[in-house]
């Protein structure tokens, strides 16, 4: 007997271009929400989109509320709950970069609300995805939340971010080829559940992005847009996956252990870049497509090495040979690297001297 059955939840409307941030208001309309918004922002996002977009409801006779975050932390999500229980908020908005939305996401899960997901950085590929990625001592919790009901992501506003936030969303992109590696690997290995479709157009958007490189210029509005489709469509992948494997394999194990060794040094998506090309190494060696993945984060202006990412040698090689113990997720390191064979593929990759 067939018994299979899945439950694939994405946002309703993406609503995606010049200017579109001052639509937010029609689109909750249009989703016919009532009540109260609860904007879920942080610093340089709250002054950039959060408060204009309070003016906007502000205007429209609706009287929205603001909670600031500081970090991705579980205590910041019970802050956003608290926050939304005092103002008595009927749906939450999260505005910003990958931290702000994921704590949106996870508290709109907690509290049974709808959100909105509307970006300030093509950052990260967690701006439709039905996942929230919190650290939490020494594990890092992929955690199932509310995907957003709808996105408005205002390619104004995202090619005005700086310029880096676009390349770590790259970054994040390229990525996914070695996460899928891992993800096949995992399956053959340990017979993990994997989807042919998640997985397709999780390398199937790579591949887009790094065909239309030579579009993802620093102050071209058109970057943002060809960046944020596919932030967009990685996002899918993972809902489709109902799991963060499309998008995220060892070299996001790497950069989740690199954020406990030296937390804020850079961003994330360009520490996954980095740990894409030593995870395509490791399974590739010489003739694998490392040297593809470098040249694609080096076009776009992405970091390639230990030193662009602000990281001396030694914390790379710890992270990598550690990052295995950061949650039960089989992948191409396996149990473990061994330190010397570290040192060898970090070193024949360029990514340490
Ligand atoms: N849930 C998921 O599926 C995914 C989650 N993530 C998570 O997202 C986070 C990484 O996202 P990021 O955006 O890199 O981090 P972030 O949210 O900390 O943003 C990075 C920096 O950019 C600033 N920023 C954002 N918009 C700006 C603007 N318009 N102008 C100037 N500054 C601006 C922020 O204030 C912050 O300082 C990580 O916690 C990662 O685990 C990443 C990918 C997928
Ligand atoms: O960053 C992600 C995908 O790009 C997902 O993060 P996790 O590794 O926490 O699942
Ligand atoms: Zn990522």
């Amino acid at each position: 007997m067939f018994e299979k059955s899945t439950w694939i939840r994405l946002p309703r409307n993406v609503v995606v271009g010049h200017g579109v941030r001052s639509s937010v208001v029609e689109v909750v309309d249009e989703l016919h929400l009532q009540g109260r918004p609860l904007l879920v922002t942080s610093p340089t996002p709250r002054a950039v989109a959060a408060e204009p977009v309070a003016a906007d409801f502000e205007a429209a006779g609706i009287d929205p509320a603001i909670v600031t975050i500081e970090s991705a932390t579980f205590e910041s999500v019970e802050t956003v709950i608290e926050a939304a229980e005092a103002e008595a908020a009927s749906y939450l908005i999260g505005v910003g970069g990958g931290k702000a939305i994921d704590i949106a996401k996870m508290a709109s899960h907690h509290l049974d609300m709808g959100f909105l997901s509307v970006p300030t950085a093509a950052s990260h590929d967690g701006i439709v995805s039905n996942r929230g990625s919190v650290p939490d001592g020494d594990t890092r919790h992929s955690v199932a939340a509310e995907p957003p009901l709808a996105v408005v992501a205002d390619t104004e506003v995202l090619a005005e971010a700086p310029w880096e936030l676009t390349t770590a969303g790259c970054a994040d992109i390229i990525s996914n080829y070695t996460a899928v590696m891992d993800w096949r690997l995992a399956k053959r290995l340990k017979n993990v559940e994997f989807s042919e479709y998640g997985a397709a157009l999780s390398e199937m958007t790579a591949e887009i992005l790094v065909d239309n490189a030579d579009h993802v210029r620093p102050g071209l509005e058109e970057s943002a847009w060809v960046v944020t489709k596919a932030l967009m469509s990685s996002g899918v992948a993972m809902s489709i996956a109902g799991s963060s494997r499309p998008a995220s394999g060892a070299e996001h194990l790497f950069s989740h252990q690199l954020d406990r060794l030296a937390p804020e040094a850079a961003l994330h998506g360009h520490q996954v870049g980095v740990g894409s090309i030593m995870t395509a190494y490791l399974h590739g060696g010489e003739r694998g497509i490392w040297r593809d993945i470098r040249d694609a984060l080096d076009s776009i202006d992405a970091p390639t090495t230990a030193t662009e990412l602000g990281l001396d040698d030694e914390t790379v090689l710890e992270a990598l040979t550690t990052c295995h113990e950061i949650r039960d997720r089989y992948t191409i390191l396996g149990n473990g690297m061994d330190e010397r064979a570290a040192r060898e593929g970090a070193t024949k990759t360029g990514v340490i001297d």
